[in-house]
C-alpha cells in the first residue's frame, strides 16, 4: 500500500528531504509551506506530489509528517497538532537544529494516534529556502535521531528506512545530550564568527581597506556568518542556557589569552597554538570522522576564469557534482589555487584522475 509522507516547511533541509523520499517506490510525497511560491515551486519542479497551504487538511491525510520549519514554528506545528483530529496513526519527525523544546512539546501530546521520534540532520548551508535544496545534502553526515517513551523500535525502523536514500549515519541522543553537543560544535561557533564580523566592521571605520585585505582565513571562519538569521535566532534562543554557558568559559579564557599575549611569552603562545592545530588535524582525519568532513582537491590554476571554466566544465562532462569551488588567494593573471569538494572519495579520486590527465597540477591531503 502506499505510504503517505507530508513535509512540513519545504526549504533547505524539508526540499532536500523531499528530494530524498520522492525517489522511493509507492510513498506519496505531500508538502505545506507559509509562502505560496515555495509550493508552486514544488509542484513545477516535481519535488513532492501534491500541496496543501493548510497543515491541518495536510496532515489528515498523513501518514508520516516531518516538521523542517524554523524550529519556534515546529514547536507550534507541535502543539496544533493536539486539536486536528486524526483518522489514522500517524508518525511525526523534525529536523530541528535544537531538541530539548521540541521533544517537551512532542512529550505532552495527548493523542493516541500520534507518536514522535526527533529527528536533526547535521548537514546543511549557509543557503536558504527551497531553491537551494540539494537531493545529495546529507549525503554521509550523521543524522541524530530521539526516539521517545512512546515510539517503538518498529517505528524508528520505519523512519530510518524513509530517510535511507539520503544515505546518512544515524545516531540515537537523548535530546539534553544532543542540545549540548551541538551548542559547542555548532550553535557557539556561529556567535563567534558573528561577533568576528562585527569587529571588522567597528574597525572599518578607522580602516576602510579593511574589506579589501580580508583573506581566506577570515573567508573560512566567517563563512556561517552568512547564514539565515531568522533560523540562527530561534537557535540561539531556544539553545539561550547553553551558549550562555560557553559564553562564560569563553570569556575566561579570552580573559587567560590576553593575559598570555601581553605578557608576551612565545613559548606559551606557541604551545597554545599547538594544541589548538594538535586537536582540529585529528578533528578532520575522516578515519576518525568526527567531523563531517568534504573530499577536497586542491588544483593549481593561471589565469581566471577561463580556467575555472575549464576545470569544472571537465569535471561537468563526466557528470561529477562538485560540493563546493573555492579561489585560494588568486590573483589576475598569478598563479592560484582551486579548492574542490566533492560529496564522496569516488568523486574525489576520479576528478584527480581527469583533471592530472589534463596537465593539471592537483593534490588531495591525507
Ligand atoms: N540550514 C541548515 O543548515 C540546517 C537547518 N536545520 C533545521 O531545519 C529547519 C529548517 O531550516 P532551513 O530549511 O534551513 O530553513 P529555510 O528558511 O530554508 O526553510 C524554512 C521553510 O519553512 C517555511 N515556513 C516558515 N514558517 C512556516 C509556517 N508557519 N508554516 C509552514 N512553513 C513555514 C518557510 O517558508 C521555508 O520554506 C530549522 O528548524 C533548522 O534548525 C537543520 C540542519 C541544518
Ligand atoms: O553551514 C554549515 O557549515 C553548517 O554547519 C550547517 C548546519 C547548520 C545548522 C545545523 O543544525 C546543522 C548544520
Amino acid at each position: 500500500m502506499k505510504e503517505t509522507v507530508l513535509i512540513a516547511g519545504l526549504g533547505l533541509i524539508g526540499g532536500s528531504l523531499a528530494l530524498n523520499i520522492k525517489e522511493i517506490e509507492n510513498v506519496h510525497v505531500l508538502g505545506y509551506d507559509a509562502k505560496r511560491s515555495t509550493l508552486d515551486y514544488c509542484l513545477m519542479n516535481g519535488i513532492v506530489d501534491n500541496v496543501y497551504d493548510d497543515f491541518a487538511e495536510a496532515v489528515k491525510l498523513a501518514d508520516i509528517c516531518i516538521l523542517a520549519a524554523p524550529v519556534s514554528i515546529t514547536v507550534e506545528l507541535i502543539h496544533q497538532l493536539n486539536h486536528i483530529p486524526l483518522e489514522k496513526e500517524l508518525l511525526v519527525s523534525d529536523v530541528g537544529s535544537v531538541k530539548s523544546q521540541i521533544m517537551e512539546a512532542a512529550e505532552s501530546l495527548t493523542s493516541d494516534q500520534i507518536t514522535f521520534i526527533g529527528g536533526h540532520p547535521m548537514a546543511g548551508s549557509h543557503k536558504k529556502g527551497i531553491q537551494a535544496a540539494k537531493p545529495y545534502l546529507f549525503e554521509n553526515a550523521i543524522y541524530v535521531l530521539s526516539p521517545t517513551k512512546k515510539s517503538t523500535a518498529e517505528q524508528l525502523d520505519r523512519l530510518k528506512a524513509l530517510l535511507s536514500p539520503t544515505k546518512c549515519k544515524f545516531l540515537i541522543l537523548d535530546p539534553e545530550e544532543h542540545d549540548e553537543m551541538t551548542s559547542v560544535i555548532s550553535h557557539f561557533p556561529h556567535l563567534i564568527a558573528s561577533s568576528l564580523v562585527h569587529q571588522a566592521r567597528n574597525w572599518q571605520s578607522k580602516h576602510p581597506y579593511i574589506p579589501k585585505l580580508a583573506a581566506g582565513g577570515f573567508r573560512d571562519i566567517t563563512r556561517i556568518a552568512s547564514s539565515n538569521p531568522l533560523m540562527w535566532r530561534d537557535i540561539f534562543f531556544q539553545n539561550r542556557e547553553k551558549m550562555s554557558r560557553l559564553l562564560a568559559d569563553w570569556i575566561v579564557e579570552m580573559q587567560q589569552l590576553k593575559t598570555l599575549i601581553d605578557s608576551g611569552e612565545k613559548q606559551q603562545i606557541q604551545t597554545y597554538l599547538e594544541q589548538a592545530k594538535d586537536y582540529r588535524d585529528g578533528l578532520d582525519s575522516k578515519k576518525k570522522g568526527a567531523i563531517l568532513s568534504y573530499y577536497d582537491i586542491y588544483v593549481d590554476i593561471f589565469d581566471q576564469p577561463g580556467a575555472l571554466l575549464k576545470v569544472i566544465g571537465l569535471l561537468a562532462e563526466h557528470d561529477i557534482s562538485i560540493n563546493n569551488i573555492e579561489i585560494l588567494e588568486i590573483r589576475e593573471g598569478i598563479t592560484g589555487v582551486l579548492r574542490l569538494s566533492f560529496q564522496n572519495k569516488n568523486d574525489q579520486q576520479l576528478s584527480q584522475a581527469i583533471l592530472n590527465k589534463n596537465k593539471y597540477e592537483t593534490m588531495i591531503e591525507e
